[in-house]
């Protein structure tokens, strides 16, 4: 596409050279630029991306978009923000795709990756092919894409869109984290559905207040719901967690049709006469498309609320309440949520991505339901990160656990020794013998394994799917399933 056409909507802007130069594509960091590119310069948290436009041109960048003039040989188009200028060109770039494709947001602190895997699953088993983005990777039909973000900035997550039309998808399941939010990342993005899960405290490094926190995820729905359509098909809708206080804010914000859903509360999609094992769960959904048993084999009264929220955005979207059961039963369990590490041992080892207060409690109170012997918790707080959890992530540890065994998690760039004494200041108080600090987390897991008795719970907790560690800025092979089977494995041949 011309770079005339791909800034022809923005109504400031200062174009140096030919607007006739044909672009390839675009790109927001100098180093993955090619020839052909437009290099949109960003200000960032840690630099600005001016500083790089010399470098974008070395790469055969045949145009850059600034805020501030270049001088450059190559045509230089001056905006007054770039950010909001890149989602512009890249819903232009990518033809809109979002005009087609049926975009179905989650947002809210804990549940997002699993009500977007249950929604593409429904959604798949449809024959409505259905792409995924979030946490975990990017998915389309067999296909697996690495992920950087939970959100991909706006340029990535518009070809993202773009590609997933050309691959036959009629829907897309997003993630929509309150950092996409709040920097635009989905500028420009219309969905169909906005979905809420919950609020709970996380990321206060980044928004301070949870008031300002709320009001990031309250974009999702702020914008949404100006489309109103003679088909009802067409409509855009807003899936609120009844249960959760900030659902009645959220729903007075939008302009869009609210279903609710919710176990305590009111609600039009509710899960009813409720059943927890440490196999599954069993509930009536009682909709307002009829009521249906329904056997998960996810554990734990949150997944109820996901499943709950799948099922309402696949309720407004048609599915019948037969079609959503077959699916919904159907999942064995999403990468790193709950998973259970077998080996063989009479003792279970269970690895789950809580790394927030309210998912770590409600992981510790699901095992606490079932446990037949002592619950061990090995946990730790991301470095980089809301230092405001940490005293609280070991308070709750502490308070639903036998024993708990405080480690490292993607220290990043703070000594892990610090961010440990920091978790260690919620529980300074209780019985010495309740908890130990181990820093290496291999060590650990290998400790907590060594603890265990017949029908013990260990819960490791806070890195699910993630195969790495991260410390000062380099990610080490780690893999929290492996390494705990490795520690099993051992202990078992040690007899
Ligand atoms: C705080 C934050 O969100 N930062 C995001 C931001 O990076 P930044 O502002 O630090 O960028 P920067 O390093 O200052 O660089 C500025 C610009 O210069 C460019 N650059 C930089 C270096 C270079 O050599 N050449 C170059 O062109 C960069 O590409 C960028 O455009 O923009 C980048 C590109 O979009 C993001 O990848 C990056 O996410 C970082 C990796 C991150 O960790 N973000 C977390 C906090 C986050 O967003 N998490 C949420 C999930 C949270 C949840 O719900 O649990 C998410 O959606 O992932
Ligand atoms: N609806 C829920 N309410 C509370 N806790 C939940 C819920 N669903 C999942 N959890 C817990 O939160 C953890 C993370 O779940 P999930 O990955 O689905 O959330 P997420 O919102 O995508 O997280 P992230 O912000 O890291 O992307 C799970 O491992 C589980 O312990
Ligand atoms: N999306 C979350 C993931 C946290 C995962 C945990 N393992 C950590 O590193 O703190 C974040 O970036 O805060
Ligand atoms: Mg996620």
């Amino acid at each position: 596409m011309k770079l005339g056409e791909i800034i022809q909507p923005l109504i400031l802007k200062q174009v140096i050279g030919d607007a006739g130069t044909e672009i390839q594509d675009i790109k927001i960091d100098s180093r993955q630029v090619g020839p052909g590119d437009l290099f949109i310069a960003l200000k960032g948290h840690h630099v600005d991306g001016h500083r790089f436009v010399e470098k974008a041109i070395a790469q055969g960048a045949a145009a850059v978009m600034v805020e501030k003039p270049v001088s450059a040989d190559i045509p230089v188009v001056v905006v007054p923000d770039t950010r909001k200028a890149m989602a512009v060109v890249a819903a232009t770039f990518y033809r809109h795709p979002t005009k087609e494709l049926k975009v179905i947001g989650v947002t809210g602190t804990n549940g997002k990756t699993t009500t977007t895997h249950l929604i593409q699953r429904i959604f798949n088993d449809q024959d409505k092919k259905t792409g995924l983005i979030g946490t975990i990777s990017m998915k389309i039909g067999d296909r697996e894409y690495k992920v950087n973000n939970t959100t991909p900035e706006v340029t990535d997550l518009q070809k993202s869109f773009r590609m997933m039309l050309d691959e036959g998808c009629q829907y897309a399941a997003i993630e929509v984290s309150s950092h996409a939010l709040s920097m635009g990342r989905t500028r420009g993005c219309e969905f169909q559905i906005a979905v809420f899960t919950n609020l709970t405290q996380d990321h206060l490094d980044y928004h301070e207040t949870m008031e300002k926190y709320r009001d990031a995820k309250g974009l999702l729905f702020s914008q949404l719901g100006t489309r109103y359509a003679d088909d009802p098909k067409q409509h855009q809708v807003a899936i609120l967690n009844a249960d959760d206080p900030v659902s009645g804010y959220y729903a007075q914000l939008t302009s869009a049709q609210v279903i609710t859903y919710g176990i305590d509360c009111d609600a039009d999609v509710r899960a009813e006469n409720i059943r927890i094992t440490a196999s599954g769960t069993q509930f009536t959904l009682r909709s307002f498309r009829g009521s249906i048993e329904i056997h998960l084999q996810l554990v734990g009264k949150f997944n109820i609320y996901n499943a709950l929220a799948a099922a309402s955005a696949a309720l407004v979207e048609g599915v019948s309440l037969e079609n959503i059961k077959a699916s919904l039963e159907a999942v064995p369990g999403v990468n790193g949520r709950f998973e259970r590490v077998q080996a063989g041992q009479p003792y279970t080892v269970l690895v789950d991505y809580s790394h927030t207060p309210d998912s770590l409690e409600n992981a510790l109170t699901t095992i606490r339901e079932f446990a037949q012997g002592r619950v061990i918790c090995v946990v730790g707080c991301g470095g980089d990160r809301d230092r405001t959890k940490r005293p609280i992530m070991a308070q709750i540890a502490e308070k639903y656990s036998d024993l708990t065994v405080l480690t490292s998690d993607n220290p990043r760039t703070e000594p892990p020794e610090a961010i440990l004494a920091e978790m260690v200041e919620g529980i300074k108080h209780v019985d010495p013998g309740r908890y130990v600090t181990i820093v290496d987390r291999k060590e650990a897991i290998d400790y907590a394994i060594r603890q265990a008795e017949e029908n013990d719970v260990i819960l490791i907790a806070g890195k699910g799917h993630e195969t790495y560690q991260e410390i000062n800025g380099v990610r080490y092979d780690f893999d929290d399933r492996l390494i705990a089977k490795e520690a099993i494995q051992a202990r078992q041949s040690e007899g």
